[in-house]
């Protein structure tokens, strides 16, 4: 913890001396406990900007969101976390899966140190990109989150959808942008940060496959037509919003992510 202290004070930043931590043989999670305990969140005046957020003021627990009564399943603070429920039906489910099939290859993630995209052992499944609004029931299912998380519809990314089988898994990581790597500038010129992460179960899944959170040692069990929001005001450890895709152990897993950014993408 010293080190760490001396290192942060020497200007180091979180996401260098987490690798250091791994190389040295610590567990990801908990080398991310001894950083969060290390570090005090910067007060940020900038971002006491709106953020995606559904309306729980009545304690509702359940949202219209015009076409459908979405189920408020749980709610935590810290992390910022809603589970809901019947946001898509079955036959929505299955229909989203059948127009990606074709689409699927194995999945990219961005590459951290130069431009574009490499493919990334730390995630075993395969995905593609919708655009926004590329079939009508993409175009249904961003409407109903505009409205859950009264949020732009504009400031959404395409949907990804990702599926993975046994073995596969998406080892823990946050999904905001890194300001400190050289990659980020220009992803943060569309559309700004990333602020909320929504992932929709498309599928069931037999055993494994939960969406973790290590710090709050939170597992989301995939359920079909249900959904996890987690929302992140800056792009720091604090948010405690580390999270990963468990190893599916059987069966097939299907989900579609929504990464909402703080303007406009387009
Ligand atoms: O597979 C999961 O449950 C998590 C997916 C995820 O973290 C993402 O798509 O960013
Ligand atoms: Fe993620």
């Amino acid at each position: 913890m010293q080190w760490l202290q001396t290192q942060l004070a020497a200007g180091h930043a979180p996401a260098t001396l987490h690798k250091s931590l791994l190389k040295a043989g610590w567990a990801p999670h908990i080398a991310q406990a001894a950083l969060v305990a290390c570090t005090q969140p910067t007060p940020n005046p900038a971002r006491i900007a709106p953020m995606p957020e559904p309306d729980l003021s009545q304690h509702s627990n359940q949202i219209d969101v015009g076409d459908r009564q979405v189920q408020v399943l749980l709610s935590m603070q810290k992390p910022r976390l809603v589970l809901f429920g019947n946001l898509l039906s079955d036959t929505e489910c299955e229909q989203l899966i059948a127009d990606a099939r074709p689409a699927m290859a194995r999945s990219r993630t961005v590459a951290t140190q130069a431009h574009g995209e490499e493919i990334n052992p730390d995630r075993t499944s395969s995905g593609m990109f919708y655009t926004r609004g590329q079939t009508p029931v993409v175009a249904l299912l961003e409407a109903r989150i505009a409205k859950l998380l009264r949020w732009p519809l504009e400031n959404g990314e395409g949907l990804q959808v990702l599926s993975y089988r046994p073995g596969a898994e998406y080892k823990p990581h946050h999904d905001y942008f890194n300001p400190q790597e050289p990659s980020s500038a220009a992803i943060l010129q569309h559309g700004g940060q990333r602020v909320g992460t929504l992932v929709i179960y498309l599928s069931d899944v037999a055993a494994g496959g939960c969406t973790f959170f290590p710090e709050s040692q939170l597992r989301i069990h995939p359920c079909k037509g249900h959904a996890v929001f987690f929302s992140y005001p800056s792009p720091e450890i604090h948010t405690l919003t580390l999270h990963g895709g468990d190893p599916v152990l059987q069966g097939e897993k299907w989900i579609a992510t929504k990464w909402l950014r703080e303007a406009p993408f387009l």
